[in-house]
């Protein structure tokens, strides 16, 4: 597998906090991978870390087996849209594309063009003068037409409508399969990354959580119904990301990547909404020992 990100014992410190702590992650090329975490979880300090916008404070990080941001060719590989997508507010648009050709080596002008043709944008009207979702897609298309290997956008579509998003999205798979582009983005709207991406990665107060292949995670993941049960006595590879008991009856999601034989259980999959909350909601460390102490 080659990785197009690759972090061991990534961390970055403000003062005393630590924004995204031991992190060691690996991220396939040529895939859309996910981010997900709640409000200051870390999906920006890692985000920020792979565009290098931020130096850790711990640990390492490679982007396309370089160290982020040194020098031109690294530059090159790697496109980067932040939150507040950064643009020149007294530039129009067309003098974006200009720029974007003139510092990008695989600047792709069919492509921008075209999107900003079909975006309805005027490539006379100036960036500081375009609505957020307007600028949101101007800084995407730079992004895209710069022909990246990796594109890290954080939060993407959160300015963009319904129908710009799906749009969006859709342009992003075209780029994959058409050029092997490889993206990691963030967002809160899972149905979008579900619509999206195949990969999945969930940072939850600063630690990694998750991070998989999204059919494997589903296909590892159980949800268990049955009678009342201390989730200790679960056979040892079943791990319990959560539980939930009644006074008669126990349901507990667990991750195996063995079938459930034990007939007690009623077995049902889940969706890869209620996984990513199920993980956003359990606790992070010692799953068993701490729902030991709910059933005493
Ligand atoms: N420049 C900074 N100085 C101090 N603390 C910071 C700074 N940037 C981020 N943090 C803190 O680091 C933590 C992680 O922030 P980060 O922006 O990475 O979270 P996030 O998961 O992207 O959140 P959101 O979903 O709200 O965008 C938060 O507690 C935040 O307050």
């Amino acid at each position: 597998m080659t990785a197009v990100l690759e972090t061991h014992g990534l961390g970055k410190r403000y003062r005393r906090r630590w924004a995204l702590s031991d992190c060691t992650l690996e991220i396939p090329a040529g895939h859309v991978v996910g981010l997900v975490g709640p409000n200051g979880a870390g999906k920006s300090t890692l985000l920020n870390l792979a565009g290098g916008l931020l130096a850790p404070t711990a640990g390492t990080i490679e982007v396309c087996g370089g160290r982020p941001a040194t020098g031109p060719a690294q530059l090159a590989k790697v496109g980067f849209v932040a939150q507040e997508t950064p643009l020149y507010g007294g530039l129009s648009v067309a003098d974006h594309l200009r720029l974007g050709a003139r510092l990008n080596p695989r600047w792709d002008d069919a492509v921008a063009r075209d999107r900003i043709r079909r975006l309805g944008l005027d490539p006379k009207q100036r960036a500081g003068r375009l609505s957020g979702g307007q600028r949101a897609q101007l800084a995407l298309t730079l992004g895209l037409a710069k022909r990246p290997e990796l594109l890290i956008l954080d939060e993407p579509v959160a300015a963009l409508d319904p129908l710009a998003r799906r749009e969006f999205l859709q342009d992003l798979m075209a780029a994959v399969a058409e050029h092997g582009l490889s993206v990691l983005l963030s967002s809160h709207l899972i149905s979008d990354l579900e619509r999206a991406c195949d990969h999945l990665v969930v940072l939850v107060d600063s630690r990694l959580r998750l991070s998989g292949a999204i059919d494997t995670l589903l296909a590892t993941h159980h949800l268990l119904t049955g009678p009342r049960r201390d989730p200790a006595t679960l056979p040892a590879d079943q791990e319990v990301v959560t539980a939930s008991h009644t006074d008669r009856q126990s349901t507990l999601l667990v991750r195996t990547a063995s079938p459930i034989h034990d007939p007690a259980w009623s077995v049902a999959r889940l969706g890869l909404e209620d996984l990513v909350l199920a993980y956003l909601r359990g606790p992070a460390d010692e799953p068993r020992r701490r729902k030991l102490e709910v059933l005493r």
